[in-house]
């Protein structure tokens, strides 16, 4: 007969995917500092580092067809979401380590930033909380998707070099003189608009990471997402764009219209780049986007 009671505690599996790229920071480290800060009376560790793009969503689906109970993100949003899309299909739990360059939705969700340990004591607390989840066409998310200039730059910046905040800042710069502006068709619950814009945003959270709100009213529990139709605008207005945002004013600005909804049609004029939670896609000129409420099991402060 055990005469500890710790020693008939059932430990949980837990996988940590580690995105090496993301945040343009190096993180051999991380693993180490993972293993130093996590309750080892809770919790299995296992580790497993990413390859390539899409490899974080083979890693998860192995990983929950062999009993693991939660598989944890450590990156940015584009490995929350390929961690998360299998998560949700599996039912499961996902944690976060923000590692990424923007971090939108663990920002929202008051993940601990750039410190590993107060992270790991968030995952160590095992409180959970559900949140909504979103498809555009047949591609989940759960911070932001769009078209228009916020997928015309993650595409360029999918191919640069430079990750992190300052080749992000950087290649907007770059990429804002020369971009030219769509007429888009949406139908948001059964309501029809046409608008031409430098950008529409689908919001599940607020921001786009760092800090840049486009949606400062947004939530992820309450079974909505916004819909945020950047205005076409002058060069010489970007400086109060870029205030608005930061200020998370955009909702009293004249320069973006936010709209809420849960079933959202989009027609453009043609196919083209759009973005599923930062990452570059090729969609056709309809896009469907719908809501999932609180289908997602996350692990929160
Ligand atoms: N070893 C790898 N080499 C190249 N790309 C990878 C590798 N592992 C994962 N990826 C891809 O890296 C991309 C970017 O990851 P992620 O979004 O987590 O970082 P980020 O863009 O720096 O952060 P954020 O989205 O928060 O701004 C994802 O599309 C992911 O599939």
């Amino acid at each position: 007969m055990y005469s500890d009671t710790k020693a008939l505690q059932i430990k949980l599996n837990i996988l940590f995917v580690l995105n090496p790229i993301s945040g343009g920071k190096a993180k051999s480290t991380i693993p180490t500092l993972i293993d130093k800060y996590l309750d080892k009376e809770k919790f299995n560790a296992n580790f497993r580092i990413t390859e390539y793009v899409g490899h974080a969503r083979e890693i998860v689906d192995e990983a929950l067809n062999k009993n693991f109970d939660i598989i944890v993100a450590a990156g940015g949003d584009g490995t929350i979401n390929e961690v998360a899309s299998k998560v949700l299909e599996y039912k499961k739990i996902m944690g976060i380590i923000p590692l990424g360059s923007g971090n939108g939705l663990a920002r929202f969700l008051h993940i601990p930033q750039r410190n590993i340990k107060e992270a790991i004591r968030v995952i160590n607390n095992l409180k959970t909380d559900k949140i909504d989840s979103a498809t555009f066409n047949n591609k989940c998310f759960f911070n932001l998707a769009g078209m228009g200039f916020d997928a015309h730059l993650s595409s360029a910046f999918s191919k640069d070099k430079k990750r992190g905040l300052a080749g992000y800042v950087k290649l907007s710069l770059m990429e804002v003189f020369s971009y030219k502006n769509e007429t888009y068709n949406l139908n948001i619950d059964g309501i029809d608009y046409t608008r031409k814009a430098f950008a529409v945003t689908v919001a599940n959270s607020s921001q786009y990471g760092n800090d840049v709100y486009i949606a400062p009213g947004a939530s992820v529990k309450d079974g909505l997402l916004d819909v945020c139709i950047i205005k076409p605008f002058s060069l010489f207005q970007l400086p109060v764009l870029s205030y608005v945002m930061l200020k998370g004013k955009a909702e009293n600005s004249d320069m973006i219209e936010i709209i809420k909804g849960k079933n959202i049609k989009i027609s453009r004029v043609k196919d083209g780049p759009v973005h599923v939670d930062g990452e570059p896609l090729l969609m056709g000129s309809e896009i469907e986007i719908n809501i999932n409420p609180l289908s997602l099991e996350v692990i929160v402060p």
